[in-house]
């Protein structure tokens, strides 16, 4: 008797309304919340800046929380590949371009993430007809990095503690270009390759 062909099994399919992709769509609606909080105080006293801190923390524990429900519970979408860091890049760049206009950070700093961050974004659409390039692991390492380094800046920390920002944002920009340039070559593989 010939081997009966085996039942096609439907593919998963994924809402889109996923608490994965709404807490993405949290982060990005908290980074107003952030701007409000920034500009009515303009970083001027304590309690604003632990104020503005800790909602950058809590956009930024959405990040985390995201991922892990989108890998636990095979909730990964495209809508999140994508949206995922662009959500990341509205907050840290919000965060750092308020840095620098409220003379916490020097601009060249924020120049050279935003340049890396939205050219990243860029080089993502420019190849996304031949796939998607999603979060690398040092991305990720990336992204904690800014993220500390941007709460530091922000939290009113006691003077000798104050030396470690610089430190955080540092390590923060080196591995920002570094793997910037990786993305770079994987777009550029991934045309080659089509
Ligand atoms: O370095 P990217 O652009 O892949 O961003 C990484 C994400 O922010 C990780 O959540």
């Amino acid at each position: 008797m010939a081997d009966e062909p085996a039942p096609a099994v439907p593919p998963r399919v994924v809402s889109l309304y996923n608490p994965a992709n709404i807490l993405t769509v949290v982060r990005i609606i908290l980074v107003p919340v952030f701007v409000a909080i920034v500009v009515a105080s303009g970083l001027a006293d304590n309690g604003s800046r632990i104020a503005a801190c800790l909602v950058f923390c809590l956009a930024s524990a959405t990040d985390f929380v995201d991922g892990w429900i989108a890998r636990k519970w095979s909730m990964v979408t495209s809508f999140g590949k994508i949206a995922d860091p662009i959500a990341d890049k509205a907050l840290t760049g919000t965060a750092l371009i308020l840095l620098s206009a409220y003379d916490r950070l020097p601009w060249w700093v924020t120049v050279l993430i935003l340049a890396r961050e939205w050219g990243v974004t860029a080089l993502r659409f420019w190849v996304i007809r031949y796939g998607v390039i999603a979060a690398s692991r040092g991305g990720k390492l990336k992204t904690v990095l800014q993220i500390a380094a941007i709460a530091w800046y922000l939290w009113p920390v006691p003077s000798p503690a104050d030396v470690v920002g610089p430190w955080l944002m540092g390590a923060a920009l080196v591995v920002t270009v570094v793997t910037g340039g990786d993305y770079v070559v994987q777009a550029l593989r991934l045309r080659r390759d089509h």
